[in-house]
């Protein structure tokens, strides 16, 4: 029996200082922000496409994408979101499905699916259970200021771009509270992966 677990939360919520932890117990995660960086490459079939809809102006000197730039055309424009996600998520779900097959057919018992979107992208079909990091709105909001170093009003467009955290963690199998501090929210890890049986 083999278990797949789909991590998620908000922007700055805790993925992937949870992440770290899953890793640090020799359990691999799949990380769709690095998967998503993956596919938008020069020379990758997605980053033509995403050329063709923004433009030259989002390509830094040695033609590789911006991403500062993108983020800032994207994060406060959800028209423009719609569509950088209508090219990049179908090449994110592929190769995420791609790794996660690769793991299991290696014999490993429990995958992890690091996934930012994975309620709005409608990709809990990939995973067995659903977990969320969890924290208030004003922690978010500072710990994302103080990570990315935004202002208030940059750091709202990012938070507001995505399902509202309360809403995810309703959705969710299971739930960590990360206000707290990181020991607190290791502990809650350990005795939620003890249930699950996966470790003893
Ligand atoms: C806009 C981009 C270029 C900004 O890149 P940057 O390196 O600054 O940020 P990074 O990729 O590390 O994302 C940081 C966080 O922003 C949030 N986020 C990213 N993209 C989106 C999106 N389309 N909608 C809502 N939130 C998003 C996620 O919580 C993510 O963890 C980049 O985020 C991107 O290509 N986004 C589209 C792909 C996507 O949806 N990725 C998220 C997981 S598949
Ligand atoms: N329990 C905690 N106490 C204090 N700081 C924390 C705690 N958990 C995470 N942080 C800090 O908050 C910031 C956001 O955490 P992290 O990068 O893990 O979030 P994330 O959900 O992966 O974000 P993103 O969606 O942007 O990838 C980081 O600077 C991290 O060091």
């Amino acid at each position: 029996m083999s278990l797949v677990i789909g991590l998620t939360g908000g922007i700055a919520s805790g993925k992937s200082t949870v992440a770290k932890m899953f890793a640090d117990l020799d359990i691999p995660v799949i990380d769709a922000d690095v998967i998503a960086r993956e596919v938008v490459e020069p020379g990758e079939a997605s980053y033509k496409q995403v050329v063709d809809v923004f433009g030259n102006e989002i390509l830094k000197e040695d033609g590789s994408i911006d991403r500062p730039k993108l983020g800032s055309i994207i994060f406060s424009n959800e028209e423009k979101r719609e569509q950088l996600n209508q090219i990049v998520h179908p090449a994110v779900r592929k190769r995420m499905l791609k790794k996660k097959e690769d793991y299991l057919s290696q014999g490993e018992k429990c995958v992890v699916l690091d996934i930012p979107l994975l309620f709005e992208g409608k990709l809990t079909f990939l995973v067995d259970q659903t977990l969320v990091v969890f924290v208030d709105e004003k922690t978010q909001l500072k710990r994302l200021m103080e990570r990315n170093q935004l202002s208030k009003e940059e750091a709202t467009d990012r938070i507001t771009s995505q399902m509202p955290l309360i809403e995810k963690a309703s959705l969710a199998d299971e739930v960590i509270d990360n206000n707290q501090s990181i020991e607190k929210s290791k502990k809650q890890l350990l005795d939620l992966l003890k249930k699950w049986e996966v470790i003893e």
